[in-house]
């Protein structure tokens, strides 16, 4: 097997693995163990998790409260329960306002997430390890300075320490998605003139590095944005596709689900550049399975 490529036989059969309900790590353990590359078993894997999401859910589907628990195409998503259109939700050790929802593309708008404490600290915490920020090249999977993204930032660990903790089993209560899926929670700081031009937090399925990137916990499948400061003016979170800019609040955050790598969930997003005061802002990114 030198020249190996996903044939529809592999496909179908990875197809069924998953439907019969086993795990995808065992699915691709059992792909390698029978000679496929790795790589390519990723991508096989990814190919028929895909294909399980169908088409995107329409957005009636969407407004009728899909993210958390199963959307539409039965595939489980993080996300709130927002059935009943309650005005707080229980994040375990806080409640947390629900400020407005969107349905197409999926985002929550959330009050009172953090504490200013909480904001400040995490601050506190990442500045003196703040650098110009670098973003995953999927072209090789590595990572590259971006002229694109002009903030600096900073990863912390995931469970680095009892407030990172904290945070991330909030997190986690909140959106009902494991903390094991969590990346690192990443701290961005945008001083005047700083942005981040308009991308999508998913990895583009046509990159050459995409398996090599998704090996570590599959792809991507939502974003929370936390804001730890009001930057006076400039700065607030914008998706261009629905008109929608999110006012950067201290202790507010943002929530958006993309139950596929594809521009039709919409979920175009980007920061705006800052035109007066700083921006200070951590981000969790959530993957569909154990992040290693
Ligand atoms: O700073 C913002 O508002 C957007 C940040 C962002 O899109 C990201 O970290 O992926
Ligand atoms: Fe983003």
């Amino acid at each position: 097997m030198s020249q190996q490529s996903i044939t529809p036989e592999l496909r179908q059969w990875v197809a069924e693995q998953i439907r019969v309900g086993h795990l995808p790590e065992a699915v691709i353990e059992a792909m390698v163990q029978a000679g496929w590359k790795e790589d390519l078993a990723a991508s096989a894997l990814d190919g028929a998790l895909q294909a399980r999401r169908g088409q995107a859910p329409t957005s009636a589907a969407l407004a009728a409260g899909p993210a958390g628990g199963m959307v539409g195409t039965g595939v489980r998503m993080p996300g709130l329960d927002l059935a009943q259109s309650p005005r707080r939700v229980d994040a375990g050790d806080r409640w947390v306002d629900v400020i407005a929802a969107l349905g197409l593309p999926r985002v929550v708008l959330l009050g009172g997430l953090l504490s200013a404490e909480e904001c400040d600290a995490l601050v506190e915490a990442a500045r003196p390890r703040m650098a110009r920020s670098l973003t995953v090249e999927t072209r090789t999977g590595g990572e590259e300075l971006n002229p694109d993204r002009t903030s600096h930032g900073m990863f912390f660990n995931r469970g680095e320490g009892e407030l990172v903790t904290r945070i991330e089993q909030r997190i986690a209560h909140l959106l009902r998605w494991p903390v094991e899926n969590g990346e690192g929670m990443q701290v961005l700081q945008y001083r005047p003139g700083a942005e981040y031009k308009p991308h999508y937090d998913y990895f583009d399925p046509v990159e050459p590095g995409t398996p090599t990137i998704v090996k570590r916990g599959g792809q991507r499948v939502a974003t929370l944005l936390m804001y730890l400061n009001e930057p006076t003016r400039g700065g607030g979170t914008t998706f261009p596709d629905v008109g929608l800019e999110v006012a950067p609040v201290r202790g507010n955050a943002v929530f958006f689900s993309y139950d596929r790598p594809h521009p039709a969930t919409r979920t175009l997003h980007g920061g705006a550049p800052v035109i007066e005061g700083e921006k200070w802002v951590a981000t969790k990114w959530l993957r569909e399975r154990e992040f290693v």
